[in-house]
């Protein structure tokens, strides 16, 4: 069976949240907010190994984390943008052209492990792959310059993307060496760019990005929820 691994890019700076250190290391009910993404994806029967993405000069891992498992691997090898981070580490981590590669912001913390086996065995036999996301569920408006409403959009088709996003490692590795332009701003994006539709699996509502100051509490509610 081909190896399933998860690639978790953590070498971001925060700046919509900011904080004087990179939002990935801020504390989430006493616990950095990456040691809680990781320990979820650690704790996945279906993930054989957990590679972390980090920015080359990352000292807070080190520092303030710590932590070291069996399946985990630490990679410095993070790039200008978050594609970047990912296609390093998709270089620097070894492995066959078959292997499932689940890409997962370090940024989600609220993700669990059976979402996470729910994702591997829905798309473990899809020819392309997919992704973790959910339908719009709120009314769609098109701004204009004054920022009033210039348009009401149709949103029947329209998703919001989650991770993590799941691929062959072949498939993913050719998808992100076009380059990591400013549209990359998820793997699926990089795939659909080879004229190939990725699968949309609907995710967990709790599944949120850590973007925004006001995200910390929804993400410590949600947390708090899933320990009862
Ligand atoms: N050069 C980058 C940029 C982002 N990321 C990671 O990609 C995930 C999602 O990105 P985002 O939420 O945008 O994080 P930041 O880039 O850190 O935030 P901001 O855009 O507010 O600066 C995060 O886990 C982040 O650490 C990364 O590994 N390398
Ligand atoms: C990959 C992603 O989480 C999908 O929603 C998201 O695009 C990453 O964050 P960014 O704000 O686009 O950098």
């Amino acid at each position: 069976m081909s190896a399933r691994l998860a690639l978790v890019p953590a070498a971001g700076s925060g700046s919509r949240m900011g904080s004087d250190i990179p939002k990935q290391y801020l504390t989430l009910l006493g616990k950095p907010l990456l040691a809680i993404t990781l320990e979820s994806l650690l704790s996945a029967d279906s993930i054989d190994l957990v590679y972390l993405l980090l920015s080359p000069d990352d000292s807070w891992f080190r520092d303030q984390v710590a932590l070291e498992h069996p399946k985990l691997r630490v990679l410095y090898c993070g790039g200008a943008s978050r594609a970047e981070t990912v296609r390093n580490g998709l270089l620097a981590a070894s492995g066959a052209a078959d292997d499932w590669i689940l890409v997962h912001d370090a940024a989600r913390p609220c993700l669990t492990p059976a979402e996470i086996d729910r994702l591997v065995a829905t798309l473990q036999d899809d020819p392309v792959g997919g992704l973790f996301a959910l339908p719009v569920a709120d009314t769609v408006k098109r701004a204009d310059a004054a920022g009033r409403v210039a348009a009401t959009v149709p949103r029947d088709d329209l998703w919001r993307a989650q991770t993590p996003q799941m691929f062959r490692r072949d498939l993913l590795s050719r998808a992100l060496a076009a380059g990591a332009s400013a549209a990359v701003t998820d793997e699926s994006s990089a795939v659909e760019a080879l004229g190939l539709a990725p699968r949309l699996v609907v995710g967990p509502v709790g599944n949120i990005k850590v973007t925004y100051p006001a995200d910390l509490a929804q993400a410590e509610l949600l947390l708090t929820m899933q320990a009862e």
